[in-house]
């Protein structure tokens, strides 16, 4: 087994894939006719507004209470519809980054000037806090952790060499480990292949979400391993996937990804995928791939049981934006994707969204459209429509990303704020046959209205433009305010751009509604609530022990196990619980059945005596 340690000091030898050998999709321009250059006027930094923030949540708290349309300058009408007008704000305003052949335009969404003028000392702040993260800050302070990932694809910026050493020593961990299973050097060990064929990651949340998109991307159709997740607690969709490997589960290399490595999903799912490869015959440890913090329950566990080798999770690194850490990199290396070029695309990008001049900041741009079109309170939607279909999980992927930074109740201040933005979204297409129809005509209620955010992606003709075009078009007609964002192929270079734009995106607009974007208090309370489910039907298992244990054995109303938990108010919870015992052979109704609660009287198959003192 190669440990945490000697797997990092290894050197790199994973070679680039060869560009021919990634999916060939060659574009043409994407916007014919489009002036060669466009020149944005140069703004002067303004001094800083110190009261800005605060004008910013009394604005948030007034729009809240009148449904919105209270953003400084923002004026009370429809959108601009004068043709000629329009094609002056698309050139204007439209955003090109040569090196990567990304487009932003934002002409469909109906900012004024004074509105960006009002805007931009804000950004300002912004563009502060954000320095001061890239710097090594507490920007994490509920959990008092510095925010790293844009040091992940630069490692020249971290605060101490210490941690560059560690970013570097990783990746080439990362490329030589991913080689070495590629190449075959290092084998399975009972499988006639020679080699691993098949990678099954077990993970979820942000060590999940973000090595899918990055596969539904960019593996080619090839891969020198195919990967599968297992993403939920559901027994038959575990089954489902380790039926579907059938004798490959022998070639199989389970990675196992988890920051805390102590999330229960992926434990049940560990624990499943062990089972299965005991059933086989097969040795867990000479296939098991641990991707968590040092010293975590996963990463002790690997280190016991001799997994084949660990790779860290920095503290620093927050799940939802780990894609470019060992969490998303080992899996895209070992799927033959380039995943150099990946950190470079993102690093491109990330250079690109420190300007201070807001006009040519792709990423405050974005943030300046969610702020107008939401009136800084998430009055609205974001439906993310990608007319590729490889990049049909984006909108999954930024959902996390969107909602888990930016849904808060309290702002930093700790004044009650209820932040959020909603992001959902299928295929451009797809969405045109299904959703559009609700999108352009229903307001559903005020705080229900449309951002369209149309990933375009134009592929040679073979994307009909009429069609993506049509749906600006008509959303536009109906003033619905659109984004549009354009890459000219969907590349390890653009993909690792286009995460790194909305990630610099998420962290400016939760500065500009000052809010914390990198903790997730939402999920604290879902895992304390798990934490008291778990006690509360410990309590549950002993009093029907109790009464399991008498001479006759004393059957139990759903009432009289309330009674004796004395939680009489969770009555509902212990309803279920006991039903979940029942579908599992653990308790016995005497009585009824479960679908009619009230006829249940229960007790439990055997009786415990030890338990009883
Ligand atoms: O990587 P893990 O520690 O297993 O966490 C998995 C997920 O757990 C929670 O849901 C967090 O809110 C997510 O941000 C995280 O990605």
């Amino acid at each position: 087994m190669a440990s945490l340690s000697s797997l990092c000091s290894s050197s790199p030898s994973l070679k680039p894939k060869p560009a021919a050998s990634l999916p060939k999709t060659v574009l043409n321009p994407p916007f014919p006719g489009k002036p060669t250059s466009l020149s944005f006027p140069i703004r002067s930094s303004k001094p800083l507004d110190v009261a800005a923030h605060s004008v910013a949540r009394e604005i948030a708290a007034d729009s809240s209470k009148s449904g919105g349309n209270s953003v400084p300058g923002k004026p009370k009408k429809g959108l601009e519809k004068d043709p000629q007008a329009l094609w002056r704000r698309y050139v204007d305003w439209l955003y090109q980054h040569k090196d990567l052949g990304l487009y932003l335009d934002v002409s469909r969404i109906g900012f004024t000037d004074e509105f960006f003028r009002e805007m931009e000392p804000r950004f300002q702040q912004s563009f502060d806090a954000m320095e001061g993260l890239e710097k090594g800050a507490i920007a994490n302070p509920d959990e008092g952790r510095m925010v790293g990932h844009y040091w992940l694809r630069n490692s020249e910026l971290t605060p101490t060499p210490f941690l560059k050493t560690q970013i570097e020593s990783t990746l080439d961990c990362i490329c030589t480990f991913a080689d070495e299973i590629v190449s075959g050097k290092i084998k399975p060990p009972a499988s006639e292949a020679g080699r691993f064929t098949q990678i099954m990651a077990v993970g979820i949340g942000g060590s999940a979400l973000g090595p899918q998109f990055v596969a539904e991307a960019l593996a080619p159709d090839n891969p020198p391993l195919k990967i599968r997740f297992i993403d939920n607690t559901d027994p038959a969709g575990i089954d489902h996937q380790v039926a579907q490997l059938g004798s490959e589960l022998a070639s199989t290399l389970v990675i196992v990804t988890s920051k805390s490595g102590g999330t229960p999903e992926t434990r049940n799912g560990l624990l499943e995928v062990q089972k299965a490869f005991r059933e086989a015959g097969l040795d867990f440890a000479k296939q098991g791939v641990a991707i968590t913090q040092e010293n975590s329950l996963l990463d002790n566990t690997a280190r016991i049981e001799g997994w084949l080798a660990r790779f860290p999770m920095f503290d620093w690194v927050g799940g939802r934006t780990s894609v470019m850490s060992a969490v998303g990199l080992l899996p895209a290396a070992l799927q033959g994707i380039d995943i150099r070029e990946m950190l470079t695309g993102a690093a491109l990008m990330d250079e690109a969204t420190r300007s201070r001049d807001l006009r040519n900041n792709p990423a405050a741009l974005l943030a300046l459209c969610w702020y107008w079109a939401s009136d800084g309170v998430g009055s609205k939607d974001m439906v993310v429509l990608p007319y590729k279909d490889s990049l049909l999980l984006f909108s999954r992927y930024l959902q996390q990303l969107v909602m888990e930074s930016i849904g808060k109740e309290f702002d930093l201040d700790g004044n009650r704020v209820n932040q959020g933005l909603t992001v959902y979204g299928n295929k451009g297409s797809t969405d045109q046959h299904a959703s559009n129809t609700h999108l352009r005509n229903s307001y559903g209620c005020v705080r229900w209205k449309l951002i369209a955010n149309c990933l375009d992606f134009y592929e040679d003709g073979k994307i009909d433009l009429k069609l993506l075009q049509g749906t600006r078009s008509a959303l536009y007609a109906n003033d619905r305010e659109s984004v549009s964002v354009t890459v000219q192929e969907v590349t390890p270079r653009s993909v690792g751009a286009l995460i790194a734009l909305y990630e610099r995106a998420v962290g400016l607009y939760a500065s500009l509604v000052n809010i914390n974007a990198y903790h997730q208090p939402g999920v604290e309370a879902g895992k304390k609530a798990a934490g008291e489910v778990l006690a509360l039907q410990k309590r549950v298992l002993a009093v029907l022990n109790e009464a399991s244990c008498k001479d006759p054995v004393e059957p139990l109303t759903l009432e009289e196990v309330a009674d004796r938990c004395h939680a009489p108010e969770d009555i509902e919870m212990i309803y279920k619980i006991i039903a979940h015992m029942a579908a599992n052979d653990r308790a016995l109704i005497a009585d009824g059945h479960c679908g009619s609660p009230r006829s249940i009287k229960v007790y439990l198959g055997e009786c415990n005596v030890d338990a009883l003192y």
